[in-house]
């Protein structure tokens, strides 16, 4: 890929669209996931960094949606992805529904919401096992929530709830809280954020910090990016969305279906998280897999129209585009 069709020039883009679509239930403080949608000469990308997040950390973000519209992405080795299927931190009868309703054999369920006890995250992990049954995977996610002494107590809680956890990932904010934490427990430890920029997989590794790296596209700046990343690291990976529309979501199946190995689950069963999409077949698993689509599906202008915020709302993402543009090509 030459480095003009990776950082076109924005009046290049034939088509750019501001789309907000409601969450179901609250996720990672968000209710309403917004983003835009860009049209280049190779189809459609996706540029949604969390509304939280400074320029500075949405340029690869840009990338990653210029990638997908003005590049292309490398060849896929696996026609379908495994899923997990993702469990907000809500009650148990919405997480056991979430869980069987989904179809997927392993779950991941968020734990160590801020303001929520602890034993709602015990509640909310015992239902899902019901809701699976014994033959189903877990895995649970603490956002960086604990300290090292909480995540060891809280780890071996949740593993019994579980019946066996199948990873917990980031308990612990530094990599060497991970590394202090895995040498106590049991349970295989996953590392997310601590995986932000290219080297850091590599200084998980070395710290012995993680069993799993968690990769997302759009964080490291691509999917050719990534999968340098993921295939420098040494780790099993797992591929997980930035809970994207269907058009954004498509990067992350095309990384995950470019690793040489994939061991587990991937974290992209996310638009099922979403009240809506703005593709008429939205990329969601089928028997806990999802197929592999060739290019990111074509938004559907009619959904687009419906998904469309207010002026405010639109100008406010162009500008932010304008400006993160301009650092990524600056
Ligand atoms: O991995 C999944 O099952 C879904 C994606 C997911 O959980 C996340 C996506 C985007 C932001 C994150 O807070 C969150 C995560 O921490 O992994
Ligand atoms: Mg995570």
């Amino acid at each position: 890929m030459t480095s003009r069709s990776r950082f076109a020039d924005l009046t290049d883009l034939d088509a750019v669209r501001v789309y907000a679509l409601p969450m179901r239930n609250r996720f990672r403080g968000v209710q309403v996931r917004r983003g835009v949608l860009l049209r280049g000469p190779s189809g459609w990308g996706e540029f949604c960094p969390f509304e939280d997040y400074a320029d500075e950390q949405a340029v690869p973000w840009l990338a990653t949606a210029l990638e997908a519209c003005t590049g292309s992405w490398p060849d896929p080795v696996r026609g379908s992805i495994p899923v997990n299927c993702t469990v907000p931190a809500v009650d148990p009868g919405t997480a056991a529904r979430i869980a069987a309703d989904s179809g997927c054999r392993t779950a991941k369920v968020k734990v160590a919401e801020p303001g929520q006890d602890p034993g709602r995250d015990v509640e909310r992990v015992a239902a899902v096992r019901d809701a699976l049954g014994p033959g189903g995977a877990i895995r649970v996610d603490a956002n960086g929530a604990w300290d090292t002494g909480t995540a060891v107590a809280r780890i071996r809680e949740l593993d019994r709830a579980a019946g066996g956890l199948e990873y917990v990932e980031q308990p612990c904010p530094s990599v060497d809280e991970l590394a202090a934490v895995r040498k106590q427990v049991e349970v295989r430890i996953a590392a997310d954020e601590s995986i932000r920029r290219a080297e850091d997989p590599l200084r998980v590794a070395v710290a012995g910090a993680a069993d799993v790296a968690v990769i997302k596209a759009s964080p490291l700046g691509g999917v050719r990016r990534a999968l340098q990343v993921a295939e420098a690291s040494g780790l099993p990976c797992v591929v997980s969305s930035a809970v994207e529309s269907s058009v954004g979501l498509a990067a992350q199946l095309a990384l995950a279906a470019a690793l040489p190995e994939l061991p587990f689950a991937c974290g992209l069963g996310t638009i099922a998280l979403l009240d809506g999409d703005v593709v008429p077949d939205p990329l969601l698993p089928a028997g806990g897999e999802i197929a592999v689509p060739q290019r990111a599906p074509d938004p559907d202008p009619a959904r687009v129209a419906a998904a469309t915020p207010t002026a405010e709302v639109q100008r406010w993402w162009l500008d932010r585009l304008g400006r993160v543009h301009a650092l990524l090509t600056g």
